[in-house]
């Protein structure tokens, strides 16, 4: 296995055009890096993510991102349905439409799953580190919950609401973000992009 490369830098690209994804990268992020800029802020398009797995959107959307000349990160993430045969998965974002319904996104999975007996889902959680010269450093999170429906709770974004994490009562929705950071799918991403970049 050869060296991971660590981040030397102050500013990091946050290749995202997701606000709740950016901020909770930086606030993962907060306590290793300078300065923030986001893909949005940038300017930066939105490439299309053409890949058939969260690895591969990851490192697509940082390497484009990267490309603008400082070392970028990105995400790519989503909700595994295991009785729906993994959808929606990379599909998550899709699945809310360009505008970014997430109220029907989210009926659409409960749609889907009908009698289902097995309402078990998990979040992955794809990050993606790369340099202007092409290098990049990917690493994967998960965070296994259960579906509820209605959908509960006003915190987080996308699928929050509806996903209920193991060994808890209450949804990602209805959580504290500071305690939806100690257990989610992207915390479990950063823990191992931080042991293995930033420190
Ligand atoms: O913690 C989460 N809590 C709830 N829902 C989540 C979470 N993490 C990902 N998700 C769902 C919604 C999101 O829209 C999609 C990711 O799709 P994904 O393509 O990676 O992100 P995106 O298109 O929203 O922004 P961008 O690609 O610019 O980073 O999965
Ligand atoms: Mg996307």
């Amino acid at each position: 296995m050869t060296t991971p490369r660590r981040f030397t830098g102050d500013t990091l690209v946050i290749a995202s055009h997701n606000k709740g994804k950016v901020r909770e990268i930086a606030d993962l992020l907060g306590p290793y890096v300078a300065t923030f800029t986001s893909a949005g802020d940038l300017g930066l398009p939105e490439p299309e993510e053409t890949g058939t797995s969260f690895v591969a959107n990851a490192e697509l959307k940082a390497l484009a991102a990267a490309g603008a000349g400082h070392v970028a990160l990105a995400d790519d993430s989503g909700l595994v349905v295991p009785a729906l045969n993994g959808d929606p998965g990379i599909y998550s974002a899709r699945w809310a439409g360009p505008s970014k319904d997430f109220a029907m996104a989210m009926r659409k999975v409960e749609d889907g799953l009908g009698a289902n007996a097995d309402r078990s889902a998990y979040f992955v959680c794809a990050l993606s580190l790369a340099w202007p010269d092409g290098h990049v450093e990917t690493v994967e999170g998960r965070c296994y919950g259960t579906l509820v429906w209605p959908p509960r709770g006003e915190q987080g974004f996308g699928y929050d609401p509806m996903f209920k994490p193991d060994g808890h009562g209450i949804t990602f929705g209805e959580m504290d973000p500071a305690k939806k950071h100690e257990m989610s799918h992207r915390a479990d991403a950063f823990r191992q992009l931080v042991e293995r970049c930033f420190k």
